[in-house]
This record gives structure tokens, C-alpha cells and sequence, in this order.
């Protein structure tokens, strides 16, 4: 009997595989320098590497489905960003894609230009934590499939998020099929995946959230009132990109919240599909901050839903009455 979606899974393990590895590399190559500089160049090369290795790969499998990814290739085809292309194309290479040119390069990274919504496309989010992976903290690459608005393939890889089991291996490939669990497999060896899960606790005293590094992007105001009213005293664990609901999916961490900063705002699908699926499958429940389901039908902006709430479960309930209290933001 074939498992349902085998070779989508397949096919993002592998893929998602290949862009942690290049984005590892690009990394390393960070100096203080470039980050005083606020040079952006490395992440812009790593973002962009990325997502044409991922969609070469998707592309080459499944011709026909759409993906929409953060980037394209707009400014890359400027004639004064040619050195920049240039340095894609030796990643590529590199990376053993024997083939890749600047024009298959750009070719590559706008098959991830989809907007709309369609019964299957897939979500991508090439680096994810772009502030994180300059401070050489955490990121994350993130590829999801995505069958009549409902998530039913999650691949988060986190190059620099240890291994559950083993914290001396860094680097971890994190997987959901819906249905089926979530797992966590090295990044970097040949190991069987083990089942990841979320606590059990319903006690918010016991109990640990995390959010964004950037108070730009999560309100940590808010969430300091918040985790005070439902008594929690443990320090927040503050971790940039979806990494965050690997940390909840594994059982690290009970709660992510992800509080609006401002009005109007509205969350962009590839920095959450992969990750609500390993937590859903991890055990966990993920909403908006009114207790709503996330809505993956609308294109690439979640625009019916104001924030991210993600727990254990048990920890969910209360958590959204406290923030209807709040009135954290208005629409
Ligand atoms: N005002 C805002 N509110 C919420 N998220 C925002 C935001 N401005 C940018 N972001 C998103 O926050 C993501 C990073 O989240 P985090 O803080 O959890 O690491 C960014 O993804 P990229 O880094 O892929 O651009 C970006 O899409
Ligand atoms: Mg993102
Ligand atoms: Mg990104
Ligand atoms: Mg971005």
C-alpha cells in the first residue's frame, strides 16, 4: 500500500535539505563587518539560493503546482545587482546544481511568484528569521503543501536548532504529513526520524512561552501583560523564525505568541504553514489571537485572522479569553 503523499514529502525532505545546507554555508561566511555594515548581501544570496533550489526540486516533480514563496526575482535582473546573481549561481554550483546559469537561477526563483489562492499549491518561505540568521541565531526554511486550504505537508528545516535528543548535534529537519505525527530528523545524519510532542501541562505557573526576538514583530508588551495575568512565571524563551513552533512542537516550550504590533497587519502564509502543521500534529492547537482557525484559502496573506496563538492545547482556552480582555489591537 503507497502512504498518501509520500513522494510530496519525499520530495520536500530533500529539498528543504539541500537550501538549510546552502544557507548553513552562506552563514558561516557573515563577518562582524558585513553585520555593522548592514549589509544585507549575505541573506539576500541565501534567501534567493534557497528558494530556486526548492523550487527546481518541486518543479521537476510536480509541474503543475503553483508556489507562492516570499521572493522573486525582480531586482535581480537589475543590471546593477549582476555581481549578486553571479554569487546565486556559484552557490548553486556548489551545491552541485551542475546546470544552474543566471538566467535558470532567476527562472527558478520566480516559479515561486504565485499569488492567488488554487486547490494545491505549496508556500514557501526560503529563509525565514532573516534578522536571526544575520545575528547567526535562529532561521528556518519553510516548505509546505497546502490541498483544499487545508496544510497536509509541513517541512521545517532549522539549521541551528539542536537535535531533541542530543543537543551535541546542531541542526534539525522537522516533518508533518497530516494525519500521520510530526518528526524530527539531524540535518546532518543519516538517522531514523523520532516523533515529536507537545507537553501536557495545564498549569500556567509550570508553564514557558516564546515569541519573536523583534518587538516589531510581536508585541512583547502585551505579552508580558498577558503571561502575567494568567500567572505565568517562567522567562520567555525569545527565538527569531518558525523555530518557534518547533520549540512548542518538540515540548520546550508551551506557548508561542505572536501578538500584533500594529493595525492592519496581516500575517503572510509561509511564515506559519509548515510550522501550525507540526504543531497540530505535534499535539498542539494553533489559532489566531480570537481563538479562530488560521485561514489558508486566501492567498498569501492570512487576512481574516490578527495574530498567532500556539499551545499544548490544554494552555489554549483561558489564554484567549485574557486576550479578549486585553483588546490588544484594533482591525
Ligand atoms: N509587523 C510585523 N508583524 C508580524 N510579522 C512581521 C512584521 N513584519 C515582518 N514580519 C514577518 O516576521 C517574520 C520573522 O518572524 P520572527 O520575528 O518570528 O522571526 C519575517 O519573515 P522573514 O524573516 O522571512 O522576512 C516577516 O515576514
Ligand atoms: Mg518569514
Ligand atoms: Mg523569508
Ligand atoms: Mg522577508
Amino acid at each position: 500500500m503507497t502512504i498518501p503523499l509520500q513522494r510530496e514529502l519525499e520530495v520536500a525532505l530533500s529539498a528543504v535539505k539541500q537550501a538549510s545546507l546552502i544557507c548553513r554555508s552562506v552563514q558561516a561566511t557573515i563577518s562582524d563587518d558585513v553585520l555593522e555594515k548592514k549589509d544585507k548581501s549575505p541573506v539576500t544570496i541565501a534567501d534567493y539560493s534557497s528558494q530556486a533550489v526548492i523550487c527546481r526540486a518541486l518543479n521537476a516533480a510536480f509541474s503543475e503546482d503553483p508556489i507562492i514563496g516570499e521572493e522573486d526575482a525582480g531586482e535581480l535582473i537589475q543590471a546593477e545587482n549582476r555581481d549578486f546573481l553571479e554569487k546565486i549561481v556559484t552557490e548553486l554550483l556548489s551545491a552541485g546544481i551542475s546546470e544552474a546559469s543566471t538566467e535558470k537561477a532567476c527562472h527558478w526563483i520566480d516559479q515561486g511568484g504565485a499569488k492567488e489562492y488554487s486547490h494545491r499549491f505549496w508556500t514557501l518561505d526560503p529563509i525565514d528569521g532573516t534578522k536571526g540568521f544575520l545575528r547567526k541565531e535562529q532561521y528556518a526554511i519553510s516548505l509546505s503543501l497546502i490541498v483544499d486550504g487545508k496544510i497536509v505537508v509541513g517541512v521545517l528545516g532549522c539549521p541551528n536548532l539542536p537535535f531533541p535528543t542530543d543537543e551535541s548535534m546542531k541542526g534539525t529537519l522537522y516533518y508533518a504529513v497530516a494525519g500521520q505525527g510530526a518528526f524530527a530528523i539531524p540535518l546532518d545524519q543519516e538517522q531514523p526520524a523520532i516523533p515529536i510532542h507537545v507537553t501536557k501541562t495545564s498549569d500556567y505557573s509550570q508553564s514557558r512561552f516564546c515569541e519573536s526576538v523583534e518587538s516589531g514583530h510581536s508585541s512583547h508588551s502585551h505579552s508580558k501583560q498577558t503571561a502575567d495575568k494568567l500567572g505565568i512565571q517562567k522567562e520567555p524563551r525569545r527565538l527569531d523564525s518558525q523555530a518557534k513552533y518547533a520549540v512548542v512542537a518538540q515540548g520546550e516550550a508551551d506557548i508561542y505568541m505572536r501578538l500584533p504590533t500594529r493595525a492592519g497587519y496581516r500575517e503572510k502564509i509561509w511564515d506559519h504553514a509548515a510550522g501550525v502543521l507540526l504543531v497540530e500534529e505535534a499535539g498542539g492547537k494553533v489559532t489566531d489571537i480570537h481563538g479562530k482557525p488560521l485561514e489558508f484559502n486566501q492567498g498569501y496573506e492570512l487576512i481574516n485572522n490578527q495574530g498567532v496563538i500556539v499551545t499544548n492545547g490544554p494552555l489554549h482556552p483561558a489564554l484567549i479569553e485574557i486576550l479578549d480582555e486585553l483588546t490588544i489591537n484594533p482591525e
